[in-house]
Parts: C-alpha cells; structure tokens; sequence
C-alpha cells in the first residue's frame, strides 16, 4: 500500500493544495489520507473536502475554555492534555485513544502551516508508534525559528544584515525548527523589494519545496518498508528450512 500521509494545517492549505495537486498528477510518492486543522476557520479544510479528503479538527482554545490568560499552571495542564489527545487522535483516530475502526494510521505527517509548538507528549507517542513527522519552514536552518520568518527575514534583508532567505523541509524534534533538514532552498534577498514582493517569491518556493522535501522522506520510507517486507520474508525462509530440517 502506499505510504500514508496526515498534513497538519492551521491557515489557507496553499501549501496542502500542492501535495493534493502533486498526488492528483501521480508526483507525490504516497497518499494523503487526512488533513487536520488547529482552526476551524482554515480554508485548507474546504481544499482537503473538495478533494475527498477526510478533515477533522484539534482546537486548542476549546480546551482553555473557563480559563483565563492569568491561569498560566491551569492553561500549561490544559495544552499538555490538548497534546496527549492531538497523539491519541493522529496515532488511533481518536483522543481518548481508543482505536477506531478501520482508521488508516499515518506512516508520514506533513506540517504545512501548522501554528503549534508540538510537545514531547505529541513527539514521544508518534516516534514510538514509528509515525515521521517533517514541517515546511520559510527560513534556512538556524535562522530565524517560530513565527513571521518570512518578515523578519526580509527585514535583516533590508537592514543589510543577511543576503540570503530561505525555505526549508526538516524533520521535527522538541527543540523548534532546528530538525535535521531535508531539502534547503536559498533565495536572494533584494534590496529594493517590498515585504509582499518577498512573500510571493517565498511562497512559490514552498509550493515546490513542501512536494520535493515530502518526496524525499516518502522514498525513505518506501525503502524502509520494502526492507523489512524483505526481512521477514528471509526469516519465513529460515523457519521454514529450519522446520524440515528437524524432520530429516
Ligand atoms: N516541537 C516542534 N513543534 C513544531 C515545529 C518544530 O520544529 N518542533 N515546527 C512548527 C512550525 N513552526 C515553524 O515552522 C512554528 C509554528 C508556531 C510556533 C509558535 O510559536 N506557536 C505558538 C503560537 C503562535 C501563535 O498562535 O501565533 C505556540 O505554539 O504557542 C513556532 C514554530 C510546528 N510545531
Ligand atoms: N513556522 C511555520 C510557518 O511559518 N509556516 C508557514 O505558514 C504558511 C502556511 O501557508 P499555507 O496555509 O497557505 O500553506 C507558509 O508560509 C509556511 O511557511
């Protein structure tokens, strides 16, 4: 079966729209099985609908609901439950981690413009159930982490301070943005062009970026898999032989 793929979402999905435009054209070495949103008002859950695709949504302000800003150990408790349900969700189907039936667990999950920081409580339980995880971020490696890269980059740009932007495919660990990345691209930073000038070029780069990165862990994964498909089947082999071997 082909490599099964989640994409978390939180915004417009232009990002999402390139995997579900690359699978459509047989460029996306596996398949998008369903799309959850950190918002409800997302427009990437009305791109996965029109293209058959399942959508279900993890909101964390549902889960501050009767909780003020000033609860700060009320609201850490909270986002640690709102993690643990987003694994039992990705890894089962659903929050209170009871299987669902013929739920199709992911093998990749594609971050594509998802707008939160996932805990260890979400990490430890997909790397466990051997579930990738990557994310699409609009910066090189080690430059400018979290939010509003793409401003901040254009700004150093204009300040003189860097040359060069960026946007990259790489894996995710607990430590934000500083997973080992999976494809870099550069882009020039000009000094007459206007943030949103920037943003275009950023943008149309990603398009491309999200589909290449994702295609290289696919193969990865595709090999793994085939490896261990291999393997059993030698140990099959060998049980077999050893069984005759005891009859003789
Ligand atoms: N543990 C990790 N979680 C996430 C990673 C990662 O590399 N490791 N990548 C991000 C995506 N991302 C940048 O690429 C990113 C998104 C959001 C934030 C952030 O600070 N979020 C705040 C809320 C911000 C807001 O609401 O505007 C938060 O989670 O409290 C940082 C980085 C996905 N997650
Ligand atoms: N730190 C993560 C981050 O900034 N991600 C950014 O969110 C946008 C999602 O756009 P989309 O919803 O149109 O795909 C993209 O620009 C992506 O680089």
């Amino acid at each position: 079966m082909s490599v099964t793929i989640t994409v978390l979402i939180s915004g417009s999905g232009t990002n999402l729209q390139a995997l579900i435009d690359a699978e459509k054209a047989g460029k996306l070495d596996g398949t998008i099985t369903q799309v959850i949103s950190s918002s409800e008002t997302a427009f990437g859950l009305k791109r996965a609908s029109e293209a058959g695709i399942a959508t279900k949504t993890h909101i964390l302000k549902n889960y501050y609901k009767g909780t003020t800003k000033d609860q700060i150990a009320e609201r850490k408790a909270k986002r640690e439950q709102f993690n643990k349900d987003l694994a039992n969700l990705l890894i089962y189907g659903s929050t209170d981690g009871e299987p669902v039936k013929d739920y199709i667990k992911p093998q990749l999950i594609v971050c594509a413009g998802w707008m939160l920081i996932l805990s260890p409580a979400v990490l430890t339980p997909l790397e466990k159930a051997g579930i990738t995880i990557i994310n699409l971020h609009p910066a090189l490696p080690g430059a400018f982490d979290g939010t509003h890269a793409i401003d901040r980059a254009w700004k150093a740009g204009q300040d003189g301070e860097i040359t060069k932007g960026g946007v990259m495919i790489h894996r995710v660990i607990a430590e934000v943005d500083r997973g080992s990345p999976i494809l870099v691209k550069e882009l020039d930073l000009k000094k007459d062009e206007t943030l949103e000038q920037y943003e275009d070029r950023v943008h149309a780069v990603e398009h491309v970026a999200i589909v290449e990165g994702t295609n290289i862990i696919l193969k990865t994964l595709k090999e793994k898999s085939s490896l261990k498909e291999k393997s059993s089947d030698v140990e099959e082999e060998l049980s077999k032989l050893s069984i005759s071997s005891e009859k003789e």
